[in-house]
């Protein structure tokens, strides 16, 4: 109990570092620690009311998720029994206090009457072993009822965040204030569950109050004929509370806190650790022969910066455990004392009590040391109570983040048939600014592709090409200007009907960690369990051959999400269930990935992820859904007879759609295209076919010639 890591209530407000009045600067060896000074969360009301609200806010999603909770199968009947196991319990303590009350009888009549009722004795005996026992048993029930209910409680949320993660849209997931909304419903829900963390801490607070209750209510009747028994009571308790006192200031310090470090050196250090432990960097530490000189410069690195080189939670430690020496710390043990000294002071006074003040004073203490952890629980859990309702409020808020995006109403296209024709795109004065960013990626960009037509776009590395393509499939919204489909507001249209009906292929392409299989299939999902057509996608673009020679083939994974678990085995094995042995994790310790099992080139990727294009645009060709197929750059890493072959299948294939490339290399392409659009700096600066730019002898021909020029 009270064992509960605790975060602090998500407060509105900012942390600023350089706020002297309410942050406290401390230097902790290499490290700048800054806190949010207490007196901020000890303002009396702020930080109550503030619980009160999250608490307040939190209630009808703890509601719905009881009933969210009770409706996942088994889990009402094991919630049951593990609130009937929780009150057991707690209850527990209070009947083990009542047999002390009996066994305290039983003193006293012995004093005043020399002789001991046998039969009470054993039943007070029994009685406690009993509870004891019941104690043990019960402990058991609960982590047999606890583990299920956990794992179904758990179940049942990862699907909830997996769909609110699923659906959102690049602007929405890029922000940070999302991305910081997802990772507290997140962080602890794939490992335990906020719900079930919710339930925990919940039935804690019930049974922490029960327990008091009824202990108190025991202790009272036991003592109420008792000599001194109030007047130990008083001091047990006093003591208790003394000592919560004096230990809560370590509980409950600096919530809100933020470490960096200026020290270059270490800063160094830690860089040249990477350097050395990355296993992606050890090519070029070899090759460079780097590694005495590396090892010399961390050697002097490390001398300067000397003892203060722990990481920040080492240092932290230090400086928490120095800090722990105080008035009210050394004060705690002679208190702790405090009635066993009156006890014996009194003993002193009337000799003839002692077998009876020995008695409540056990009883006493025993009642008063639980009493304390319970109380002191309490209040964690109570803190803890209200963070965790707005956690819950927080789960459910996720699956209703808007996106940025917004989506249209109306249905695109109207009339399918006419897809296969291709789309018209227009941009009239589009600007467009990165989330976050100052400098214009798109300025006042106008320019119309024709329905059919085969547009490349062309510039120099940063001039805008990649988002004019990410701004026609609406990954983002233009911050100005518009965007015509078909003669009509991209906005208009449904975002799903807009996404099924083109194709992209982005320049940074990513393979999914899940089979090749899957990499092609995800392409077009409709088509996900048609093998012919996942292998013709991956002969159009070019992988076949290499996926036939994996050894797994079509169900290679090229980066397995999950890694199989071994202790230190003998040094003679290196491979296990089929794969590599990888201590890769083990290596991994600092933080560091491994590198992510890269058994393809460069280009052999980029034919993947080729492949997964195909599968949508084209292999779906008799579906004729799609009516746009943008590609950028998606030669950058081919050789040339494969980028030869690549733009003459797109080309065979495009039938009368409408294409977009980007791309730096002229010739295969530009040759061909009903419009080249030619950027510099966010702006379009010549546009129209390869003879009419030539002709033009402006940048675009200059280029050409410069790229003609290569191959004489
Ligand atoms: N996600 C992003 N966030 C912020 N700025 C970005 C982002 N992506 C691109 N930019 C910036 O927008 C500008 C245009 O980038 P874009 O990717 O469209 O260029 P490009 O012409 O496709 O370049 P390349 O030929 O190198 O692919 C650049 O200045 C780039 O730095």
């Amino acid at each position: 109990m009270g064992g509960r890591k605790r975060k602090p209530l998500a407060r509105a407000g900012v942390f600023d570092p350089e706020d002297a009045a309410r942050i406290k600067h401390t230097r902790i060896g290499v490290w700048d620690l800054y806190e949010e000074r207490q007196s901020d969360l000890r303002i009396p009301g702020a930080s109550r009311l503030e619980t009160a609200s999250q608490m307040i806010q939190g209630l009808p999603y703890v509601w719905r998720m009881l009933k969210d909770v009770c409706n996942i199968r088994r889990c009402s009947m094991l919630m049951t029994f593990y609130f009937l196991v929780e009150i057991a319990a707690s209850l527990i303590p209070a009947i083990s206090l009542w047999y002390s009350g009996q066994l305290l009888h039983l003193v006293e009549t012995a004093v005043e009457k020399r002789s001991v009722d046998k039969d009470v004795l054993l039943q007070v005996a029994a009685g406690r072993v009993a509870c004891a026992v019941a104690e043990r048993l019960l402990q058991y029930s609960r982590s047999r009822i606890s583990l299920p209910l956990n794992m179904a409680i758990k179940q049942f949320y990862s699907s909830h965040i997996f769909h609110a993660m699923a659906r959102l849209d690049v602007p929405t997931s890029e922000d940070p204030a999302v991305q910081r909304q997802l990772e507290s419903a997140w962080s602890t829900s794939w490992k335990s569950s906020v719900a079930w963390e919710t339930i925990e801490v919940t039935s804690n607070v019930i049974m922490t109050v029960i327990r008091l209750l009824s202990q108190v209510s025991v202790l009272i009747g036991v003592l109420r004929d008792q000599q001194d028994g109030p007047l130990l009571a008083v001091l047990s308790f006093s003591q208790s509370l003394f000592q919560w006192f004096s230990v809560r200031r370590f509980a409950f310090k600096s919530l809100v806190w933020a470490a960096t470090t200026k020290n270059e050196d270490y800063i160094r250090m830690q860089g040249f650790k990477h350097l050395v432990d990355n296993p992606s960097h050890r090519k070029e530490v070899v090759a460079g022969g780097l590694g005495e000189h590396v090892t010399r410069l961390y050697r002097e690195a490390a001398s300067r910066v000397g003892d203060d080189a722990g990481d920040f939670p080492e240092m932290r430690r230090a400086y928490v455990v120095r800090d722990r020496l105080t008035f009210m710390s050394i004060l705690r043990e002679p208190m702790r004392e405090l009635p066993q000294i009156v006890f014996t002071l009194r003993a002193v006074q009337y000799p003839a009590s002692i077998p009876i003040s020995l008695a409540s004073l056990t009883l006493i203490n025993h009642t008063a040391n639980s009493f304390s952890s319970s109380l002191f629980g309490l209040f964690g859990e109570s803190f803890s109570l209200a963070e965790q309702f707005a956690s819950v409020r927080k789960l459910y808020e996720i699956s209703k983040i808007p996106n940025r995006v917004i989506d249209g109403k109306l249905p695109f296209p109207e009339n399918q048939q006419t897809l296969g024709l291709g789309v018209s795109v227009e941009f009239r004065n589009v600007s467009f600014r990165y989330p976050g960013t100052e400098k214009y990626a798109l300025h006042n960009v106008s320019f119309k592709i024709g329905a059919g037509q085969l547009c490349v776009i062309v510039g120099v590395n940063g001039s805008g090409k990649s988002t004019i393509l990410k701004l026609i499939s609406r990954i983002y919204d233009a911050t100005g200007g518009m965007i015509l489909i078909d003669g009509q507001d991209i906005k208009t249209f449904k975002l799903a009907d807009l996404r099924r009906a083109m194709s992209i292929l982005f320049q940074d392409y990513t393979y999914f960690p899940l089979s090749i299989k899957e990499n092609i299939s995800l392409g077009n999902p409709n088509l996900s369990q048609d093998e012919d057509k996942i292998r013709e996608a991956a002969r159009l673009g070019g992988a076949e051959d290499f996926i036939d020679k994996l050894p797994e083939g079509f169900d290679t994974y090229l980066n397995r999400p999950t890694h199989d678990y071994y202790s230190s085995l003998p040094e003679g094995t290196t491979t296990l269930f089929g794969r590599q042995v990888d201590y890769s994790h083990v290596r991994g310790v600092g933080g560091m990935r491994s590198t992510d099992s890269a058994t393809l080139s460069g280009g052999q990727m980029q034919r993947l992820a080729v492949a997964r294009t195909f599968m949508r645009s084209l292999v779906s060709e008799t579906e004729s859904s799609v009516g746009l197929l943008l590609f950028d750059e998606p030669s950058a890493s081919l050789d040339p007879t494969a980028e030869h072959d690549l733009f003459e299948r797109l080309r065979a294939l495009r039938g009368n759609k409408t294409m977009i490339f980007s791309s730096h290399r002229f010739g295969n392409l530009t040759r061909h295209a009903d419009l080249i659009l030619y950027m510099d700096d966010s702006e379009i600066m010549e546009e129209g076919t390869h003879e009419g730019l030539l002709k033009e002898n402006g940048e675009y021909a200059r280029i050409w010639g410069l790229q003609a020029r290569a191959f004489l």
